[in-house]
């Protein structure tokens, strides 16, 4: 990371720590970092780096270029009033915060002020993130720049004009982590009930989706044609596939999820 600017975290927690390390693995330098953490145990220990407790204890100007906002929806209410103050020319708020609008930032921060809003998953922490972003009015191409720099040191990068397709991201790529890890809980559960030691059963799960997704990711091949590539025609896969594929499979229950997860997302923006 070039390290143009400085940067400053608001809020170390799951996310925001996931990309922390990310950023840090990736040559951010601590001088350059500010980092607003109340939870004593999640506050990072980063030589150089300012790491405080509350917006007022940030050192006298330190004006980041970027602002990442990673407190939860709920908690964003109490910490934009002390960050109004940044809100000039100089800094890019890059929120990633479940669907918060860049309306509802515009309204707690100033007319004016410059909002990006991401949305990440914590892959991040491994450098095999996805993010999709959307500008809000008045960011700059520089500003822009910046943010997909600071993200692609985590993974991929996407950005859409259309910030209505941001409640269907979060529910898709946002919260999908936990959609792969159920399913590696739910193989060695069901490992277990056909006679597996329980060990071994996380075992081949975890290393089972782990190496599927190293595949997907190197192969030029579709997810489907991966899919047909382990079904041999008669054979133990294509049982197992009757069910997964049948009506009352793996698809719509995948349909009513991401529905939920997406209509949460909305709940989410006032
Ligand atoms: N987890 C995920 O996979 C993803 C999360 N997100 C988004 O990221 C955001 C954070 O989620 P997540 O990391 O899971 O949640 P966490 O609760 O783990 O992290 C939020 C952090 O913010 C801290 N915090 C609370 N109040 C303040 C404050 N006033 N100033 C600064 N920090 C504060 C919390 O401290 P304390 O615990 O002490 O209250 C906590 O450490 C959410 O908006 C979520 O929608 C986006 C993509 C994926
Ligand atoms: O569960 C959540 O609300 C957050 C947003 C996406 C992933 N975690």
């Amino acid at each position: 990371m070039a390290g143009r600017g400085k940067l400053l975290l608001v809020g170390c927690g799951k996310m925001g720590g996931a990309m922390l390390e990310g950023w840090l693995e990736q040559g951010l330098k601590p001088a350059d970092l500010a980092v607003i953490e109340p939870g004593e145990a999640s506050r990072p220990k980063i030589d150089g780096a300012a790491v405080v407790a509350a917006v007022d204890a940030l050192p006298a100007g330190f004006v980041p270029d970027i602002a990442v906002l990673a407190v939860k929806p709920q908690t964003m209410n109490d910490v934009l009033p002390g960050l109004r103050r940044l809100a000039g020319d100089a800094t890019t708020f890059l929120s990633i915060a479940a669907g918060k609008t860049i309306g509802y930032f515009r309204a707690g921060l100033g007319e004016d002020a410059r909002i990006v809003r991401a949305m990440p998953n914590t892959p991040a922490a491994v450098r095999r993130g996805v993010t999709v972003c959307v500008a809000g009015p008045g960011v700059s191409e520089l500003a822009k720049a910046r943010c997909t720099e600071l993200l692609s040191a985590v993974g991929d990068v996407l950005w859409t004009p259309d910030e209505g397709v941001m409640d269907a991201v979060t529910a898709v790529s946002g919260s999908g982590p936990a959609y792969v890890f159920l399913l590696v809980e739910a193989m060695a559960e069901a490992g277990i009930k056909a006679g597996l030691p329980a060990d071994m059963a996380m075992t081949l799960a975890r290393a089972t989706v782990a190496g599927s997704g190293e595949l997907l990711r190197r192969s030029s091949e579709s997810a489907a044609q991966l899919r047909v590539n382990v079904t041999s025609p008669g054979g133990t896969t294509a049982e197992a596939l009757k069910i997964l594929m049948s009506d009352i499979g793996i698809q719509p229950l995948f349909d009513s999820a991401i529905a939920a997860a997406a209509r949460r997302s909305k709940e989410l923006a006032g």
